[in-house]
């Protein structure tokens, strides 16, 4: 996934002194700025409210309602997007924007078979027949942990746990092989073995297809489990953003000590 231009890694995202406002002078997002290398995996925490999913829904260029950009820019793979129309970013997500939310396994569709909407989901983005399409998608359905994925394929989603669920959805998302992979709390609501599980296998997917991840979390410790660098966000702020060892070993916030405090388990010490 490297590319080497003039002997320097050209950058998957760079976002400079980003702002969005859901309320005329009441910033969401302020001044947000970091850079973000292919592959690389980031993790986001912060409190309830803090800015973290208007981060990455600005990123993928689908603001929740009310959501405007009010200041700064967007660049990924050195295009602009703020100044691209609409129908651009929207030709990038999915295929090289990705993003999974914390209850993306409700949204498959019930009527219709997990294989049938996978094989179409792929073929809508790579110039694949079905069947090459179908074993795509069994492949990524095993590295997300899912012991049978023919029968997966063959199943609706009311036959499917909540996890297996949600393993597809991700497993769908990761299939295309995006650039980026945006994240928002995608194993929040499942149980805390499961979510163990999922995060490895989500890792494991992303190292194997060099896909980039910004994971949004509340729980600083799989924050410092997955990512190489954890950014830590107060009101709208990117207040911290550091390699993983160094921000949970010798954090440059008071507010970042605050939520180590709260993760027993890593205070001071390593991942
Ligand atoms: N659709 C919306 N309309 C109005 N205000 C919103 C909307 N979405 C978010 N906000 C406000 O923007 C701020 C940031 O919210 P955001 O959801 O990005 O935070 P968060 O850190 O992801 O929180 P959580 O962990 O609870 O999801 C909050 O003050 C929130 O109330």
């Amino acid at each position: 996934m490297t590319s080497l231009r003039g002997g320097t890694t050209s950058l998957l995202v760079e976002m400079k002194n980003l702002s969005v406002s859901y309320k005329e002078g009441v910033p969401s997002l302020r001044d947000v700025s970091f850079s973000m290398k292919p592959g690389e995996i980031i993790g986001i925490v912060g409190e309830s409210g803090s800015g973290k999913s208007t981060l990455i829904r600005a990123l993928l260029g689908l603001l929740p309602v009310g959501g405007r950009y009010t200041g700064g820019e967007i660049i990924f793979r050195e295009r602009v997007l703020l100044r691209d129309s609409q129908q651009d970013w929207q030709g990038m997500r999915g295929k090289r924007i990705a993003m999974v939310f914390q209850d993306s396994g409700s949204y498959l569709n019930p009527i219709r078979s997990i294989g049938s909407q996978y094989v179409e989901a792929i073929r809508a983005h790579l110039p694949m027949s079905r069947k090459e399409a179908w074993k795509l998608a069994i492949h990524t359905l095993a590295r997300m942990g899912l012991d049978d994925p023919e029968r997966v394929m063959h199943a609706y989603a009311s036959q499917l746990s909540g996890g297996m669920k949600q393993r597809t959805s991700i497993a769908m998302a990761a299939a295309l092989e995006p650039e980026l992979l945006l994240a928002d709390e995608p194993t929040s609501a499942l149980d805390v073995t499961t979510q163990n599980e999922v995060m490895n296998q989500l890792s494991r997917l992303c190292a194997d297809k060099g896909t980039g991840m910004m994971l949004v979390t509340h729980n600083m410790a799989v924050a410092a489990h997955m990512a190489e660098r954890i950014g830590v966000m107060l009101d709208g702020r990117l207040v911290e953003l550091g390699d993983t060892l160094r921000v949970i070993s010798n954090p440059d916030h008071e507010y970042t000590r605050k939520l180590l405090e709260a993760v027993p388990e890593l205070e001071g010490n390593h991942t």
